[in-house]
């Protein structure tokens, strides 16, 4: 099976890479189920990657519905160890205006409906998650950014990514209530997706896209479709851009990562007595634990 280090989620209106070449499209079979689509391995200017469109090519499935786990199980299984997300947001501030790109530092959890641990069935894991996101990544992933100049697009670097359920906006007393708590932006996958990336020991960095104002903003009354459609197309040109910039960095330079070994300490349950059909569950993500 093709291998690549880099890792690359596309959200809302990243469905393919369009510099990918060499492509081989390559089913993987999860113990966590099907993941959202095939994994497109390719290359970047040489460099080896997999691509993944996170809501499945077509936009098929709910932010609800995505199979987190079969995910990043998946790229964990292709050898991914940097993994990309590229992922639309509304925004929660006054200056962080539509199209412009935010790399977040913190989540707060508003999901309800999930599963957000590959651990369980007579294995336990507390990792942890201050900093749910891997620094040397969002770095290198800013310092792409801020090399392009990209026409019309602020880098924020930092800032709070609020992880609702959806698939409904928000209400305007949400709004208003994460604007309150200093939040950023605010999207409906990445919380969990850094989560179990984290658990799978893969370093992990989110370019989010402002596609509106969400709801709070008094020039806007609801966020609609028509209106984060209008500028996906433009963030997803810029996305292409930015991530062919970030690979050829990561594979000149690849960052250390806490990420990397994130599982060190926080496997509570002594792995010679847990069930076996767990252990073997979780082979790929323990193995060099056991
Ligand atoms: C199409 S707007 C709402 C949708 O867009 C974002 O998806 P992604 O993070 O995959 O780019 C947001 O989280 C919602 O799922
Ligand atoms: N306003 C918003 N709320 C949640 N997810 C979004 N994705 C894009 N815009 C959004």
């Amino acid at each position: 099976m093709a291998q690549a280090d880099i890792g690359i989620i596309g959200g809302s209106g990243l469905y393919r890479m369009d510099a990918l070449t060499d492509i081989e499209e390559v089913t993987v079979e999860t113990p966590f189920g099907e993941p959202s689509d095939a994994f497109i391995c390719g290359k970047l200017d040489g460099t080896p990657v997999v691509f993944l469109a996170r809501h499945g090519r077509g936009h098929r499935l709910l932010p609800t519905e995505l199979p987190f786990q079969a995910n990043i199980y998946g790229m964990k299984s292709l050898g991914v160890k940097y993994l990309i997300s590229a992922s639309a947001v509304g925004s929660l501030k006054e200056e962080v205006k539509p199209v412009d790109m935010v790399i977040p530092d913190q989540f707060i959890d508003r999901t309800k409906n999930r599963t957000a641990t590959f651990f369980g069935e007579g294995i336990v894991a507390h990792i942890a998650f201050g900093d749910p996101v891997c620094k040397n990544l969002a770095t290198v992933l800013g310092d792409a950014v801020e090399s392009l100049n990209l026409e019309g697009v602020t880098l924020h670097r930092g800032g709070t990514y609020v992880c609702m359920e959806g698939p409904a906006f928000s209400t305007k007393a949400e709004s208003h209530l994460y604007r309150s708590w200093g939040a950023t932006v605010i999207g409906m996958t990445n919380l969990t997706e850094a989560k179990l990336a984290r658990e799978a020991e893969i370093a992990y960095a989110t370019l989010a896209m402002a596609t509106d104002y969400d709801c709070w903003h008094p020039d806007h009354d609801s966020v609609t479709v028509e209106m984060v459609i209008g500028n996906l197309q433009k963030n997803a040109v810029n996305a292409q851009r930015v991530i062919q910039d970030v690979v050829c960095r990561l594979t000149e330079n690849p960052p250390e990562s806490e990420a990397h070994s994130a599982l060190k300490y926080a496997v509570f349950t002594p792995l010679d007595t847990a069930p076996v059909a767990t252990k073997n569950k979780l082979k790929l993500i323990l193995e060099k634990y056991m």
